[in-house]
Protein backbone atom coordinates (compact mmCIF):
# COMPACT_ATOMS: atom_id res chain seq x y z
CA UNK A 1 0.00 0.00 0.00
CA UNK A 2 1.45 3.39 -1.23
CA UNK A 3 0.17 6.37 0.74
CA UNK A 4 0.88 9.95 -1.36
CA UNK A 5 0.40 13.18 -0.03
CA UNK A 6 0.18 15.85 -2.72
CA UNK A 7 0.12 19.42 -1.41
CA UNK A 8 -2.52 19.00 1.30
CA UNK A 9 -3.86 22.41 3.31
CA UNK A 10 -6.36 22.12 5.59
CA UNK A 11 -8.48 25.04 7.39
CA UNK A 12 -10.47 24.34 10.23
CA UNK A 13 -12.53 27.13 11.39
CA UNK A 14 -10.81 29.96 9.76
CA UNK A 15 -7.25 28.77 11.36
CA UNK A 16 -5.17 27.39 8.46
CA UNK A 17 -3.87 23.75 9.99
CA UNK A 18 -1.68 22.55 7.32
CA UNK A 19 -0.03 24.18 5.24
CA UNK A 20 1.03 22.48 1.46
CA UNK A 21 2.04 18.94 2.56
CA UNK A 22 3.42 16.50 0.50
CA UNK A 23 5.15 13.33 1.26
CA UNK A 24 4.86 9.72 0.00
CA UNK A 25 5.16 6.26 2.04
CA UNK A 26 5.05 2.78 1.28
CA UNK A 27 4.09 -0.28 2.83
CA UNK A 28 6.26 -1.99 4.85
CA UNK A 29 7.94 2.03 6.43
CA UNK A 30 7.48 2.96 9.92
CA UNK A 31 7.29 6.13 8.85
CA UNK A 32 7.25 9.07 11.96
CA UNK A 33 5.89 12.34 12.22
CA UNK A 34 7.74 14.21 14.53
CA UNK A 35 7.54 18.26 15.40
CA UNK A 36 6.32 20.70 18.50
CA UNK A 37 3.13 21.09 20.09
CA UNK A 38 0.60 22.37 17.79
CA UNK A 39 2.82 21.88 14.50
CA UNK A 40 -0.30 20.04 13.34
CA UNK A 41 0.97 16.06 13.45
CA UNK A 42 -2.44 15.08 14.93
CA UNK A 43 -4.40 17.04 11.97
CA UNK A 44 -2.28 15.65 9.26
CA UNK A 45 -2.82 11.73 10.71
CA UNK A 46 -6.44 12.94 11.34
CA UNK A 47 -6.48 14.22 7.40
CA UNK A 48 -5.18 10.29 6.25
CA UNK A 49 -7.25 8.82 8.86
CA UNK A 50 -10.37 10.10 6.45
CA UNK A 51 -11.62 12.71 9.63
CA UNK A 52 -11.10 16.00 7.86
CA UNK A 53 -12.48 15.03 4.18
CA UNK A 54 -12.89 18.76 3.65
CA UNK A 55 -8.69 19.14 2.90
CA UNK A 56 -7.21 20.68 -0.19
CA UNK A 57 -4.91 18.64 -1.88
CA UNK A 58 -4.37 14.49 -2.93
CA UNK A 59 -4.33 12.08 -0.68
CA UNK A 60 -3.90 8.69 -2.50
CA UNK A 61 -4.20 5.16 -1.22
CA UNK A 62 -2.82 2.49 -3.31
CA UNK A 63 -3.74 5.08 -6.02
CA UNK A 64 -7.19 5.29 -5.08
CA UNK A 65 -8.22 9.20 -4.41
CA UNK A 66 -9.13 8.83 -0.03
CA UNK A 67 -12.55 10.58 -0.55
CA UNK A 68 -13.44 8.21 -2.96
CA UNK A 69 -12.60 5.01 -1.15
CA UNK A 70 -16.40 3.95 0.75
CA UNK A 71 -16.21 4.60 4.53
CA UNK A 72 -16.93 0.71 5.29
CA UNK A 73 -13.91 -0.33 3.02
CA UNK A 74 -11.35 2.50 4.80
CA UNK A 75 -12.53 0.91 8.04
CA UNK A 76 -11.21 -2.62 6.99
CA UNK A 77 -7.97 -1.07 5.69
CA UNK A 78 -6.90 0.89 8.82
CA UNK A 79 -6.51 1.10 12.27
CA UNK A 80 -6.03 4.26 13.94
CA UNK A 81 -5.28 4.92 17.25
CA UNK A 82 -5.92 8.16 18.54
CA UNK A 83 -4.50 10.71 21.29
CA UNK A 84 -7.09 10.63 23.44
CA UNK A 85 -9.64 7.68 23.43
CA UNK A 86 -12.16 8.55 26.10
CA UNK A 87 -14.41 5.53 27.13
CA UNK A 88 -15.81 5.77 30.88
CA UNK A 89 -18.88 2.66 30.59
CA UNK A 90 -17.40 0.17 32.29
CA UNK A 91 -16.35 -1.98 29.59
CA UNK A 92 -14.13 -4.80 30.13
CA UNK A 93 -10.69 -5.05 28.73
CA UNK A 94 -11.48 -7.65 26.27
CA UNK A 95 -14.77 -5.94 25.14
CA UNK A 96 -12.21 -2.71 24.38
CA UNK A 97 -10.45 -4.72 22.20
CA UNK A 98 -12.85 -6.77 20.53
CA UNK A 99 -14.61 -3.23 19.69
CA UNK A 100 -11.46 -3.49 16.82
CA UNK A 101 -13.35 -6.36 15.25
CA UNK A 102 -16.52 -4.55 14.62
CA UNK A 103 -15.56 -2.97 11.70
CA UNK A 104 -15.91 -7.09 9.58
CA UNK A 105 -19.06 -7.69 12.12
CA UNK A 106 -21.03 -6.84 15.43
CA UNK A 107 -21.39 -11.06 16.04
CA UNK A 108 -18.00 -12.06 16.49
CA UNK A 109 -17.02 -15.77 15.47
CA UNK A 110 -14.37 -18.17 16.87
CA UNK A 111 -11.45 -16.70 14.81
CA UNK A 112 -12.43 -13.41 15.92
CA UNK A 113 -12.22 -13.98 19.28
CA UNK A 114 -9.03 -15.56 18.57
CA UNK A 115 -7.40 -12.45 17.18
CA UNK A 116 -8.61 -10.43 20.07
CA UNK A 117 -6.80 -13.30 22.49
CA UNK A 118 -3.57 -12.80 20.29
CA UNK A 119 -3.57 -8.99 20.29
CA UNK A 120 -4.08 -8.70 24.08
CA UNK A 121 -1.61 -11.28 24.81
CA UNK A 122 0.91 -9.56 22.55
CA UNK A 123 0.26 -6.61 24.50
CA UNK A 124 0.53 -7.92 27.41
CA UNK A 125 -2.75 -7.13 28.82
CA UNK A 126 -4.24 -10.37 28.85
CA UNK A 127 -4.14 -11.21 31.89
CA UNK A 128 -6.48 -8.11 32.50
CA UNK A 129 -9.17 -9.09 30.32
CA UNK A 130 -11.83 -9.53 32.79
CA UNK A 131 -10.93 -5.94 34.17
CA UNK A 132 -13.45 -2.89 34.03
CA UNK A 133 -11.70 -0.35 31.42
CA UNK A 134 -12.12 2.40 33.23
CA UNK A 135 -9.96 0.95 36.67
CA UNK A 136 -7.03 0.52 34.54
CA UNK A 137 -3.76 2.90 34.91
CA UNK A 138 -3.27 5.13 31.72
CA UNK A 139 0.04 2.97 30.41
CA UNK A 140 -2.49 -0.57 31.00
CA UNK A 141 -5.32 1.43 28.95
CA UNK A 142 -2.81 2.89 25.93
CA UNK A 143 -1.95 -0.72 26.02
CA UNK A 144 -5.60 -1.94 25.55
CA UNK A 145 -5.38 1.02 22.86
CA UNK A 146 -2.64 -0.88 21.16
CA UNK A 147 -4.54 -4.36 21.22
CA UNK A 148 -7.63 -2.90 19.84
CA UNK A 149 -6.35 -1.36 17.08
CA UNK A 150 -4.20 -4.62 16.52
CA UNK A 151 -7.34 -6.93 16.72
CA UNK A 152 -8.50 -4.64 14.08
CA UNK A 153 -5.42 -5.02 11.53
CA UNK A 154 -4.62 -9.24 12.11
CA UNK A 155 -6.32 -11.39 9.98
CA UNK A 156 -4.61 -14.42 11.98
CA UNK A 157 -4.10 -14.86 15.66
CA UNK A 158 -0.35 -14.49 15.33
CA UNK A 159 2.43 -12.40 14.35
CA UNK A 160 3.80 -15.22 12.42
CA UNK A 161 3.91 -15.50 8.45
CA UNK A 162 1.62 -12.39 7.75
CA UNK A 163 1.96 -10.90 4.39
CA UNK A 164 -0.52 -7.79 4.74
CA UNK A 165 1.33 -5.62 1.63
CA UNK A 166 -1.21 -3.63 -0.06
CA UNK A 167 -3.88 -4.49 2.28
CA UNK A 168 -3.40 -2.28 5.44
CA UNK A 169 -2.43 0.60 7.16
CA UNK A 170 -1.93 1.64 10.44
CA UNK A 171 -2.10 5.08 11.72
CA UNK A 172 -1.26 5.63 15.72
CA UNK A 173 -0.80 9.50 17.32
CA UNK A 174 1.10 9.18 20.22
CA UNK A 175 0.66 5.58 20.82
CA UNK A 176 3.12 5.16 23.87
CA UNK A 177 1.67 7.77 25.68
CA UNK A 178 1.69 7.28 29.65
CA UNK A 179 3.76 3.31 28.87
CA UNK A 180 6.68 2.18 30.70
CA UNK A 181 9.93 1.77 29.11
CA UNK A 182 9.49 -1.68 28.68
CA UNK A 183 5.63 -1.58 26.77
CA UNK A 184 7.52 1.25 24.87
CA UNK A 185 9.97 -0.95 23.14
CA UNK A 186 7.39 -3.47 22.95
CA UNK A 187 4.85 -1.28 21.16
CA UNK A 188 7.14 0.29 18.54
CA UNK A 189 8.75 -3.54 18.20
CA UNK A 190 5.15 -4.82 16.96
CA UNK A 191 4.74 -1.41 14.89
CA UNK A 192 7.98 -2.60 13.26
CA UNK A 193 7.03 -5.83 12.68
CA UNK A 194 3.78 -5.53 11.17
CA UNK A 195 5.49 -2.90 8.75
CA UNK A 196 7.75 -5.72 7.93
CA UNK A 197 4.74 -7.57 7.25
CA UNK A 198 3.50 -5.17 4.66
CA UNK A 199 1.24 -2.62 7.25
CA UNK A 200 2.28 1.17 6.22
CA UNK A 201 2.44 2.22 9.62
CA UNK A 202 2.30 5.51 10.27
CA UNK A 203 2.83 6.82 13.81
CA UNK A 204 3.26 10.35 15.75
CA UNK A 205 6.14 10.24 18.48
CA UNK A 206 7.28 13.32 20.56
CA UNK A 207 10.55 10.57 21.67
CA UNK A 208 13.67 11.46 19.49
CA UNK A 209 15.06 7.73 20.96
CA UNK A 210 12.46 5.78 19.81
CA UNK A 211 11.97 7.45 17.17
CA UNK A 212 15.51 7.20 15.64
CA UNK A 213 15.78 3.34 16.87
CA UNK A 214 12.56 2.59 14.97
CA UNK A 215 11.57 5.06 12.34
CA UNK A 216 12.32 4.56 8.81
CA UNK A 217 11.43 8.03 7.77
CA UNK A 218 10.75 11.14 9.70
CA UNK A 219 8.62 13.81 8.84
CA UNK A 220 9.36 16.81 10.98
CA UNK A 221 6.22 19.31 11.14
CA UNK A 222 6.76 23.27 11.94
CA UNK A 223 3.48 25.40 12.34
CA UNK A 224 1.82 23.42 10.25
CA UNK A 225 4.19 23.02 7.08
CA UNK A 226 6.96 20.24 6.67
CA UNK A 227 9.88 21.53 7.77
CA UNK A 228 12.20 18.65 6.35
CA UNK A 229 11.72 14.98 6.05
CA UNK A 230 14.21 11.95 5.62
CA UNK A 231 15.83 9.18 6.81
CA UNK A 232 16.76 9.61 10.51
CA UNK A 233 20.09 10.68 10.37
CA UNK A 234 19.17 13.15 7.72
CA UNK A 235 16.48 14.75 9.99
CA UNK A 236 17.63 14.49 13.85
CA UNK A 237 20.38 16.79 13.06
CA UNK A 238 20.62 19.64 15.99
CA UNK A 239 20.39 22.37 13.72
CA UNK A 240 16.41 20.84 12.88
CA UNK A 241 15.64 20.15 16.23
CA UNK A 242 16.76 24.00 17.09
CA UNK A 243 14.71 25.25 14.04
CA UNK A 244 11.64 23.29 15.09
CA UNK A 245 11.60 22.92 18.59
CA UNK A 246 13.85 25.49 19.64
CA UNK A 247 15.92 23.85 21.62
CA UNK A 248 19.43 23.62 21.45
CA UNK A 249 20.87 19.64 21.49
CA UNK A 250 23.83 17.41 20.69
CA UNK A 251 23.50 14.69 18.53
CA UNK A 252 25.63 11.40 19.56
CA UNK A 253 26.21 8.28 18.01
CA UNK A 254 24.73 5.62 20.11
CA UNK A 255 27.25 3.43 21.06
CA UNK A 256 26.26 0.15 20.03
CA UNK A 257 23.31 0.77 17.05
CA UNK A 258 24.63 3.94 15.71
CA UNK A 259 21.59 5.68 15.65
CA UNK A 260 21.71 9.05 16.28
CA UNK A 261 21.20 9.77 20.21
CA UNK A 262 19.40 13.62 21.36
CA UNK A 263 20.52 15.18 23.99
CA UNK A 264 19.65 18.74 25.69
CA UNK A 265 22.82 20.63 25.30
CA UNK A 266 24.61 20.98 28.83
CA UNK A 267 25.67 24.43 27.54
CA UNK A 268 22.36 25.69 26.51
CA UNK A 269 20.94 26.55 30.31
CA UNK A 270 17.70 25.89 29.42
CA UNK A 271 14.75 25.63 32.38
CA UNK A 272 17.96 25.36 34.68
CA UNK A 273 16.76 26.36 38.36
CA UNK A 274 19.85 27.53 40.91
CA UNK A 275 20.61 25.01 43.48
CA UNK A 276 18.16 24.19 45.84
CA UNK A 277 15.61 27.02 45.17
CA UNK A 278 12.20 26.98 43.36
CA UNK A 279 12.13 27.37 40.32
CA UNK A 280 10.41 30.43 39.65
CA UNK A 281 8.68 30.46 36.21
CA UNK A 282 6.59 33.84 36.59
N1 LIG B 1 -10.87 21.46 15.58
C1 LIG B 1 -9.98 22.46 15.57
N2 LIG B 1 -10.37 23.73 15.35
C2 LIG B 1 -9.47 24.74 15.31
N3 LIG B 1 -8.15 24.56 15.50
C3 LIG B 1 -7.70 23.33 15.72
C4 LIG B 1 -8.59 22.20 15.77
N4 LIG B 1 -7.85 21.09 16.01
C5 LIG B 1 -6.56 21.50 16.12
N5 LIG B 1 -6.48 22.85 15.95
C6 LIG B 1 -5.25 23.64 15.96
O1 LIG B 1 -4.43 23.15 14.94
C7 LIG B 1 -3.07 23.22 15.33
C8 LIG B 1 -2.44 21.84 15.15
O2 LIG B 1 -3.03 20.95 16.10
P1 LIG B 1 -2.58 19.43 16.16
O3 LIG B 1 -3.42 18.77 17.20
O4 LIG B 1 -2.57 18.86 14.80
O5 LIG B 1 -1.07 19.58 16.69
P2 LIG B 1 -0.02 18.49 17.13
O6 LIG B 1 1.22 18.74 16.33
O7 LIG B 1 -0.61 17.14 17.04
O8 LIG B 1 0.24 18.91 18.65
P3 LIG B 1 0.54 18.10 20.01
O9 LIG B 1 2.00 17.75 19.99
O10 LIG B 1 0.24 19.10 21.06
O11 LIG B 1 -0.37 16.90 20.05
C9 LIG B 1 -3.04 23.74 16.76
O12 LIG B 1 -2.76 25.11 16.73
C10 LIG B 1 -4.45 23.48 17.25
O13 LIG B 1 -4.81 24.46 18.22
Amino acid sequence: MMLHIKNISLTLGKMPILKDISFAASAGELCVIMGANGAGKSSLLNVIAGEYPAYKGDVRIAGEELRKIPIAQQATTRAVLSQHVVLNQPFSVQDVAAMGRFVYSRHLDALDKEIVMCALKTMQVYDLRNRPYPTLSGGQKQRVQMARVLAQLLEAPGLQELDYTGKKMLLLDEPVTGMDILHEQLSLQLATTLASAGVLVVAVLHDFQLAAAFAHRILLLKAGALYTGGTVDEVLTAAHIKNSFGVDVTVLSHPQCNYPLVVTAATAGLFQSPAGKALNVF
